[in-house]
């Protein structure tokens, strides 16, 4: 089963992967084709009533699979209103190779004469609120036919997802869908037919473009896109920063940094966009933690916990003392990775260790990861937690679902890109699913290194610091093109 958003990503990632949109439109048309030879004999009149999307699209190269049979196709529309690219090549071809296909400018005069076969190409997965016309005429006309109707993915006017009919719907007999099952289709009384369209298992298992359709950004109000609460510093200044830098630049409105007295100043001064909460002394200690629980609980922040705290005894226990009271969302990086395995925490954890820190955790020791994925996904499941284990090639499980990021460039080695990587994981626990923003995070952090390798540190020399500025893009870049 699969919905609607997530066919669209893994759509993008079969594009990333260099099966292009227009290639999986080619074997769509074709798998509804087969269907209409199924149940119709050469010869038979088939009326192909396509939109102006990509489910149009579909029924526009199932045109071109039919030659034996009497075919007519009914645009609903003028062709300049298609709304696609490859769809509107579909038309082009079609009218290029003289068969007939009619463009319907008023609904008034659809004409489907007395088909045997119509293959209900109007609305698919993009169809938003009630059928408006012309599809709203053209859906009673289909449905007041004596024909055999082959549906496009979804009967025109149910939703994909819920099923729910509007009014109109087209009554299919079959319905061919692609790539996998739609929870929708199920309560239908028709044939359902689901397609392969040669999307490699790949576009599911690797995280690729298609995922940071997953990104939102949602509201108006300051805090809507996340609060990230950074608990760091200690012995090292940077990587708390670097946390809260790469929380702001993946969108997250407000980044807080709680570190010790000693280390306010550098930190303060590292960026103003950064509001720096100091606790008294030179580590985190137990005194300090019901104040940062409370905090943290108070606001409703997503807590990066872990970030230059170092390793002292008595900052152990404070990290040991946070999670067993703390039961909001974070993501545990560095040091304080050591305790999880000896605290029973109600807070939903995203867990980011490198592989000396995976074995830490009580995760087998491996090269790589990637070929090892059944390691990172017991693990998770014998933790209860998400965890994002980094290496050159990335891998993340919640215990059930895992999956692979392979995005990055060999100068990421340098120290502080887990740093960014955990400020931008914390950004979409904020706003999206925990296992969902961990395999999307990697992803943008490693496309930012791709972006500072491809424009000014080809051979290395990267700093984490520079991944910062190219975040944005990453995420919301101009290089993702129509597919
Ligand atoms: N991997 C795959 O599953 C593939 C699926 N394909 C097909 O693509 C459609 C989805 O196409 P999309 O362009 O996103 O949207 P639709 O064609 O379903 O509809 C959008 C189209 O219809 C207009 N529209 C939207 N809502 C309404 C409405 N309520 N009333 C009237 N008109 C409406 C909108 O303006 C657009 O013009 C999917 O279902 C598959 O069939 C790809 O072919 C390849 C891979
Ligand atoms: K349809």
């Amino acid at each position: 089963m699969i919905s609607a958003d997530e066919m669209a990503v893994v759509d993008e990632n079969a594009a990333a992967l260099g099966v292009p949109r227009k290639q999986l439109m080619e074997s769509s048309g074709n798998a509804v084709a087969r269907v209409v030879r199924e149940v119709a004999d050469p010869g038979a009149r088939v009326a192909i009533v396509a939109g102006r999307g990509n489910n149009g699209g579909d029924g526009l190269v199932a045109a071109r699979f039919l030659s034996e049979y009497d075919v007519t196709v009914h645009l609903l529309g003028r062709a300049e209103t298609i709304s696609t690219d490859i769809a509107r090549e579909n038309w082009a071809a079609l009218q290029r190779a003289d068969l007939d296909a009619r463009e319907v400018r008023d609904s008034t005069t659809l004409d489907l004469g007395a088909p045997d076969v119509v293959v209900d190409a109007m609305l698919g997965t993009g169809v938003t609120g009630d059928p408006r016309e012309p599809e709203r005429s053209a859906i009673e006309a289909v449905d007041a036919l004596d024909a055999t109707v082959v549906a496009v993915d979804v009967p025109s006017g149910v939703d994909a997802d819920t099923g729910d009919r509007a009014t109109p719907a087209v009554d299919a007999d079959h319905v061919v869908t692609f790539h996998d099952a739609k929870p929708g289709l199920d309560a239908l009384d028709c044939v359902v037919t689901v397609a392969d369209i040669g999307i490699p298992a790949a576009a599911e298992r690797f995280v690729e473009r298609g995922d940071l359709q997953r990104v939102r950004r949602g509201g108006e109000t300051k805090g809507d896109n996340g609060r990230v609460f950074v608990i760091g510093g200690g012995p090292y200044t940077g990587a708390p920063a670097m946390a809260a830098q790469g929380a702001l630049r993946a969108g997250a409105d407000l980044s807080f940094v709680a570190v010790p007295e000693s280390v306010k100043t550098p930190i303060a001064s590292y960026a103003e966009d950064l509001i720096v909460q100091p606790y008294d002394g030179e580590r985190l200690t137990p005194e300090h933690v019901p104040d940062l629980v409370e905090t943290a609980h108070d606001h409703d922040d997503v807590v990066v916990l872990g970030p230059g705290l170092g390793s002292a005894d008595d900052t152990l226990d404070a990290v040991r003392e946070f999670l067993d009271s703390f039961e909001g969302r974070a993501v545990v990086d560095a040091d304080a990775l050591s305790v999880v395995p000896e605290v029973d925490t109600d807070a939903d954890l995203v867990l980011t260790p490198n592989s000396h820190e995976f074995v830490e955790l009580g995760g087998e020791a491996v090269e790589d990861f990637r070929g090892d994925e059944d390691a990172v996904e017991s693990l998770a499941a014998e933790l209860g937690h998400v965890v994002l284990a980094k290496a050159k090639t990335d891998v993340v499980s919640d215990g059930e679902r895992t999956r692979v990021c392979r995005a990055g460039t060999p100068g990421m080695t340098v120290g502080g890109t887990g740093d960014t990587l955990a400020g931008i994981t914390a950004a979409m626990v904020a706003t999206l699913d925990p296992f969902e923003a961990a395999c999307v995070a990697p992803y943008v952090n490693g496309r930012a290194g791709e972006l500072v390798a491809e424009e000014h540190a080809p051979g290395g020399g990267l700093l984490a610091s520079d991944l910062l500025d190219r975040i944005p893009r990453a995420i919301w870049g101009e290089d993702r093109p129509e597919s």
